[in-house]
């Protein structure tokens, strides 16, 4: 049998295990012991879904709904584990530069390049990207009184391709090398020529699939804000979560097409002798720094507006206030947006343009300063005068603050043309974008899962555990990369595996130590996530509104049901569910109820997330026959299922009445909010009185949130 035909260019000393055998060392010993830990974790993960008889559900509940709410959760598992798996690399970055004074280090120079490359696609598409996803699932429809997004079947399929890439990163440590090009992926670095193995092939089909569900999540969602506001949610009623959504949403349909122009470019390069981006033959490689950044650029304010927004949402409901400026945060948002598509060039601008060109975009990237800088000022303005709960999501929001702005200085240096050829590509711009990153994004998304993991499960998460992850991250934060600023401007250049500079060792030790402490944050938050769990009836919150919240999430049971509102909401002001509070109207029993469609559970979704994976892997092994039977079942799968016409399914109304009365009864008679808001003969039923829009609410009057055991 011919061994290539079948198994494509897989051999056996592709598996990273045998590395260690063949070629014993420190280096392979690590690789070999992450593809185990892979192998290990998958197999753990099938003999508990074996034992605990949880394939069924597994299969019937999660992988094949298509409700949003699951969705979103699915998606933050993923970033969850693919987060778990980055920061393990960033220490190991960490002590391998420690330990590489004058040759030293444990790794090789080429385990060392996949290990930033696979650090920062994976963090960018696997953490960060379904990290913002997911929430934007969870909360942008409850948020705008919506039962589901437009397209509940697109969004589970961008969910199944996001999880096929991250997939197919996860088999790279077992099958194979990963790339050594960095998260950007360069060529001429990255083609046939100097990168031959299948290192490249790994990013650019795991980016692809990522690129392809996201540019389908953005259509989607900016669809679903412009089409399914419950009535009465004009625009600018949204809550700020929502505009943030609808401005990422935009983004992502805009900038994530050029990303997937690029690779799949760069794929063409390599797999069929193009030259796009060659260095002779008529190719340019500049094409590519210039598609890529059309997108990166875009990309990075993709991640941070849904944090803003999350900020927002965070600063207004623990100041008991409500947010400062909303219209200017709203016309801040949009600028941002527009600004962030006028900007990419300042990514290179040492690769040979005028001076003059630097110039005009060095200026644009300054002036996109000035809106976040408002958004900045109403943050702050948001606390002032009003009663503040130091919860761990307002912790997180006041170093937000602090640090970002200071990230945020340092982004407008790197924007002087002058500057930049002194600091590029050095640990100045690490030390600069991570903190962006960490404490506008990744604190962002911390908090957000605070913030609302009580309606999502009903109980909330440990306040004590959840203080003491935030006083590990943050200062960690701080450590690890604060010294980058002061290498970078020594001279330490970014993807260095090694070193010869003695006065380089005491920055390093320190950002060695801050990675550690990073370390034990994340430790901290999944104990917290564990004893909450255990915890449950002591934590319980299922009224709703654990918060005394805001916007229309925290109207409806904890968690919510699966139609989300027994019946559409009819909104008069911004913050309707708090305003509705006030005036003693929330949890008022609707005058009648209706059937509710909700739409069936279907394989759709991970059959063609199932296929696209395989077609993947196909592709980057040259496994021909796979590529093509994939490919096709692919497309059988959709024109099946575009053959089925029973999709949706009714609940009756009568069960939607049940379930809403006894959560409607049990609200009213509870203490706190309800109590203080209660229900009289005088107020049932009356509409919401007009003019509470514009109105700045009234300091709380419930008591602080008291810290939980
Ligand atoms: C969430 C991510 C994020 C965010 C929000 C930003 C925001 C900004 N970034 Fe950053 N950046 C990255 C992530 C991010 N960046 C990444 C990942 C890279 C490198 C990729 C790579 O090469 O691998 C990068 C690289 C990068 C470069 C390229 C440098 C180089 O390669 O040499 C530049 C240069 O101009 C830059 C500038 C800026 C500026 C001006 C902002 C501004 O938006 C900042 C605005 C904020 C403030 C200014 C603070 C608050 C404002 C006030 C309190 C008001 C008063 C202040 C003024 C009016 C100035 N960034
Ligand atoms: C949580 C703690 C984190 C630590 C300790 C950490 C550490 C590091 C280190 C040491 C590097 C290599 C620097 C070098 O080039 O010498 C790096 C690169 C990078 N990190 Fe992180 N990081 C963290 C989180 C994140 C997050 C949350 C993101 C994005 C969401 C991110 C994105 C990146 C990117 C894009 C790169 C560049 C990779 C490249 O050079 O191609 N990191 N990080
Ligand atoms: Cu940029």
């Amino acid at each position: 049998m011919n061994w290539e035909l079948i198994f494509g260019q897989i051999k056996w000393n592709s598996f990273v295990f045998s590395g260690a055998i063949e070629n014993p060392s420190l280096s392979e010993f690590i690789a070999s012991g992450a593809g185990f830990i892979a192998v290990l974790g998958a197999l753990a993960a099938v003999i508990l879904l074996t034992v605990k008889g949880w394939w069924v559900p597994l299969w019937r509940d999660w992988l094949t709904s298509v409700d949003h709410k699951k969705v979103g959760i699915m998606y933050i598992a993923i970033a969850l584990v693919m987060f778990a798996r980055a920061v393990i690399e960033a220490a190991l970055i960490r002590a391998q530069q420690l330990s590489a004074y004058d040759g030293g280090g444990f790794l090789s120079a080429d385990h060392f390049g996949q290990l930033f490359s696979t650090h920062g696609t994976i963090m960018i598409f696997f953490v960060a990207m379904p990290f913002i996803t997911g929430l934007m699932n969870y909360v942008m429809p409850l948020q705008i009184g919506a039962r589901d997004v437009s397209f509940p079947l697109l969004n589970a399929i961008s969910l199944m391709l996001t999880m096929a890439g991250a997939i197919l990163i996860m088999v790279s440590l077992v099958v194979g090398q990963f790339s050594t090009g960095g998260w950007s992926a360069y060529p001429p670095f990255t083609g046939i020529e100097f990168s031959p193995g299948e290192g490249v092939d790994y990013w650019i089909w795991a980016v692809s699939l990522g690129s392809i569900g996201s540019t389908l999540t953005g259509l989607n969602f900016a669809v679903t804000i412009y089409k399914k506001r419950c009535p009465g949610m004009t625009l600018f009623r949204m809550p700020l979560f929502c505009w943030t959504t609808l401005c990422t949403s935009i983004l992502m349909i805009f900038a994530m097409a050029p990303l997937t122009a690029a690779t799949i470019m760069l794929a063409l390069d390599r797999y069929a002798g193009f030259h796009f981006f060659t260095n002779g033959d008529g190719g340019n490689m500049m094409n590519y720094a210039n598609l890529f950044w059309l997108f990166g650029h875009p990309e990075v304010y993709i991640l941070i507006l849904p944090a803003f927004g999350v900020w927002s949402e965070v600063v207004a409901t623990f100041a008991s206030k409500r947010i400062y400026g909303y219209t200017s945060l709203v016309y801040a948002t949009m600028c941002i947006a527009v600004l962030s598509f006028a900007v990419w060039l300042h990514h290179f601008f040492t690769m040979g343009q005028s001076a003059n060109v630097n110039a005009v975009f060095g200026i644009a990237t300054m002036v996109i300063g000035v809106p976040t800088g408002v958004k900045v000022y109403d943050w702050l303005l948001t606390m002032v005068g009003g009663r503040i709960r130091f919860t761990t999501p307002m912790l997180f929001h006041i170093n937000f603050l602090l640090t970002f702005i200071l990230g945020g200085m340092t982004g407008v240096l790197l924007a002087n043309p002058g500057v930049d050829f002194q600091v590029h590509n050095t640990l100045f711009l690490v030390a600069h974008f991570h903190n962006m990153i960490i404490p506008g994004v990744l604190f962002g998304m911390f908090a957000a899962v605070q913030f609302w993991f009580p309606k999502v499960f009903g109980f909330r998460l440990h306040e004590g555990l959840g203080r003491a992850s935030f006083w590990c991250f943050a200062p960690g934060f701080l450590l690890a990369f604060f010294p980058l600023y002061w290498l970078g401007m020594m001279g330490a250049t970014r993807r260095t595996y090694m070193w010869s500079d003695p006065s380089y060792l005491p920055w390093l030790a320190l950002a060695m130590a801050g990675a550690a402490l990073i370390l034990a944050g994340f430790a901290l938050m999944v104990a917290q996530i564990v004893v909450s769990v255990r915890r449950r009836e002591q934590l319980a919150a299922p009224l709703g509104d654990p918060w005394d919240g805001r916007a229309l999430e925290w109207s409806i049971p904890s968690p919510p049901p699966e139609w989300n509102f027994a019946v559409l909401p009819q909104v008069t002001a911004r913050d309707p569910f708090y305003e509705a509070k006030k005036a003693g109207i929330a949890y008022r029993s609707p005058a009648a109820y209706e059937d509710i469609e909700v739409p069936r559970n279907t394989a759709t979704a991970p059959l063609i997330g199932l296929f696209a994976c395989a077609w993947a892997f196909a592709l980057v092994w040259h496994i021909w026959w796979l590529v093509v039977v994939s490919f096709v079942l692919m497309w059988v799968v959709v024109i099946v299922r575009s053959f089925q016409t029973d999709t949706e399914e009714t609940v009756p109304a009568a069960t939607v009445k049940a379930a809403n009365e006894a959560f409607l009864a049990a609200a009213r008679a509870a203490p706190g909010v309800a109590r203080d808001r209660e229900m009289t003969s005088e107020n049932r039923g009356r509409a919401l009185p007009e003019g509470l829009e514009g109105r700045s609410g009234p300091v709380s009057s419930r008591a602080p949130v008291e810290v939980l055991p």
